[in-house]
């Protein structure tokens, strides 16, 4: 059973539950408590904004990859987050829309947050550019990367994707190496263990590399809602193992609701939740992958990671170097704490069919990481 987890409530923020008693029953914090009590009375409302803004952090960010089609609404959602101050829209020359506009557009949103665009040429080295940009960020978000096509497998992008990504996060290694650095960027199952390996032969703590999952969790909600009628509050689907295929694992039966969805149609919902990103790759027939519901996923896990380093204790699932199996990676429920990651949960209970699926994606997966593993030891950062 996990210490805390994280709720999401229909009005929006993260709000903790639990400590769990001694008795493992779950009852809501104080703090939770009279949040809850103060945003559900209109009397109060004045005084909740009061409240809420006094407590927000002053945590700077960046997006980048910010002008791109993550990005820009990704941006967006982080500027709406009342924990950053200062937002860095970090993008390429070449960007369909150059990062300087898309910060303009978003200095306009009524926020305390102050955004600034920053656009670099293709050729330039992030190491010897962006010291402004990154020095002193809590948290950049990287939705930089060439999305797939139809007919293409995400590991098909990993040759130019795990260039761009380095490009970058040696940069962070160098400029904000306290920084937490979440990975949207794919193959998330090769490139983070690549990045994260580069990253620890620099002597630098682990427990900043976050792979972004959280769009598959996302997605399992959605579907489980869809097919239950089950208020989306009462929803919550760890999805673990990694983020492509067959390594994508939603647990139905760790969701209350999930675990009433009769047996013999789970195999489907677990294929719709695998398949998913591949779907809207079609849809948009060759003009990208995922990229609204995308910003929504990566800002949830974004401002989980902030409210982590604001000292409150939130849990989502995330791709991270882990010993909760055999794999030196994987998806599993994370808690973020003033570090970053603070606690990587173990699997907890798996009913029969959801074995049989961790072991079949187990090697799909290492050969996934091993790719990984390969590319960190070729490439050092500089
Ligand atoms: N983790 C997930 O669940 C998930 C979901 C959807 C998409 N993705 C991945 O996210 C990535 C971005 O997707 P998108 O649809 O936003 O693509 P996009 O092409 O719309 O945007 C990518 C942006 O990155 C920028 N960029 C490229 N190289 C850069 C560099 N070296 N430095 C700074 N910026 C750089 C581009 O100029 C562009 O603006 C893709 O790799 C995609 O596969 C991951
Ligand atoms: O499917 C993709 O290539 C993008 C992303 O990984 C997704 O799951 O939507």
């Amino acid at each position: 059973m996990l210490a805390q987890e994280a709720k999401k409530t229909p009005k929006g923020p993260i709000l903790l539950v639990s400590p769990r008693g001694p008795n493992d029953s779950p009852g809501l914090d104080s703090q939770s408590c009279l949040l809850d009590l103060l945003v559900s009375s209109r009397f109060a409302s004045r005084f909740v904004r009061q409240f809420c803004t006094a407590m927000a952090g002053n945590f700077k960010v960046c997006v980048v990859g910010g002008a791109g089609g993550i990005g820009q609404p990704l941006s967006m959602l982080m500027a709406m987050d009342p924990n950053v101050s200062e937002l860095c829209v970090y993008d390429l020359t070449m960007a369909m829309v150059p990062a300087e506009g898309v910060a303009a557009d978003l200095s306009h949103l009524n926020m305390k947050c102050k955004v600034k665009g920053y656009a670099f040429d293709k050729d330039d080295k992030a190491i010897d550019k962006a010291g402004d940009c990154l020095t002193g960020c809590h948290l950049v978000l990287v939705p930089a990367g060439v999305p797939r096509k139809p007919g293409q497998d995400r590991k098909d992008l990993l040759n130019i994707n795990a260039g761009i990504a380095k490009n970058i996060v040696e940069a962070c290694a160098k400029f904000c190496p306290e920084a937490v650095v979440g990975l949207i960027v794919n193959p998330v199952n090769s490139v983070v263990p690549a990045m994260c390996e580069m990253w620890k032969k620099k002597g630098l703590n682990p427990a900043k590399i976050v792979g972004i999952t959280t769009l598959d969790v996302v997605r399992a909600d959605k579907f489980v809602h869809e097919m239950t009628g089950a208020p989306m509050s009462d929803v919550s689907v760890p999805v673990i193992g990694g983020h492509a295929g067959t390594t994508i694992l939603p647990l139905f039966s760790q969701c209350q609701v999930g675990m009433t969805i009769p047996a013999d149609k789970i195999p489907d919902l677990d294929k719709k939740v695998q398949d998913a990103g591949t779907v809207v790759v079609a849809a948009k027939n060759g003009k990208g992958s995922a990229t609204l519901s995308m910003a929504y996923a990566g800002a949830r896990l974004g401002k989980a990671v902030l409210a982590g380093l604001n000292g409150e204790v939130v849990t989502e699932c995330a791709y991270v170097e882990s010993k909760i199996t055999d794999l030196p990676y994987f998806a599993s429920k994370v808690t973020f704490g003033k570090q970053g990651v603070e606690t990587v949960h173990p699997l907890g209970d798996l009913n029969d069919y959801e074995q049989g699926r961790l072991k079949a994606l187990l090697p799909v997966l290492k050969e996934e990481i091993e790719a990984g593993l390969d590319y960190a030891k070729e490439n050092d950062f500089a």
